[in-house]
């Protein structure tokens, strides 16, 4: 497979070298266990990702989310409502194959800072029908504990606020209080966290919703 170099990770207006890009994620992550970069890829392969996601949709390959795991998963639509396509590692698109590209360039960066031996890579397409939501919830426990951090990619062409469908993160202080961020799902933006240290949330969304969730994990 050919890979195209990354050599820059794009804000459409300020473009920065990927290293100061990859650094500022990784100090971040270590000084507030998350971070948001807008403009994480530029638009062409944004709308194309798009483009691939909504064909696979309309081939019926998403199937609702489960929550739980192994013997205990099951579709629960009181806790999420969401539909996903699990991306197959073995068998990536070209595109997918850039994304992950990118994201290995992430798991580098925390790595080498945070010390967290990350080694493997999962993630899903995500879509969010008109009126869907996902509860709060951490994305690591008993049953994922190899889940380490959590990382998303929007894909949507636009979003105002009154489209509702933020991601509500709960970041605890160390007063024992939480402090409620709201993240707008805006295309292009990531979303990076620790997925053991910060619950989140969906808010019910008002337009159809699309994204890729993935999480950087310490086992093969
Ligand atoms: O799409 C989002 O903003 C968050 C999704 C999420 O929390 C999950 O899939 O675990
Ligand atoms: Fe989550």
């Amino acid at each position: 497979m050919v890979f195209r170099p990354i050599k820059w990770l794009f804000c459409s207006l300020n473009p920065i070298p990927v290293e100061e890009l990859l650094d500022h994620i990784s100090a971040e992550i270590y000084q507030k266990s998350y971070v948001v970069v807008d403009g994480f890829v530029d638009e062409e392969f944004r709308k194309a990702l798009l483009e691939e996601q909504i064909a696979l949709l309309n081939q019926g390959k998403f199937r609702h989310a489960a929550v739980g795991v192994g013997e205990k998963k099951q579709i629960r639509t009181e806790i999420r409502n969401d539909q996903v396509l699990w991306m197959d590692a073995e068998d990536l698109s070209p595109l997918q194959a850039e994304y992950w590209e990118k994201v290995e360039g992430v798991r580098q960066a925390v790595n080498q800072r945070c010390f967290l031996g990350l080694r493997s890579f999962e993630s899903h397409f995500a879509r969010y029908p008109i009126g869907s939501f996902y509860v709060r919830h951490l994305d690591q426990f008993q049953a994922v504990p190899h889940r380490l951090v959590t990382v998303i990619l929007y894909l949507n062409d636009s979003w105002t606020p009154a489209d509702g469908g933020a991601l509500r993160m709960y970041l605890p202080q160390e007063d024992g209080s939480e402090l409620v961020e709201d993240i707008l799902p805006l295309g292009g933006r990531l979303v990076v966290f620790l997925s053991g240290e910060i619950p989140h949330e969906v808010l019910p969304t008002n337009k159809e919703r699309i994204s890729i969730t993935g999480w950087l994990r310490n086992i093969d």
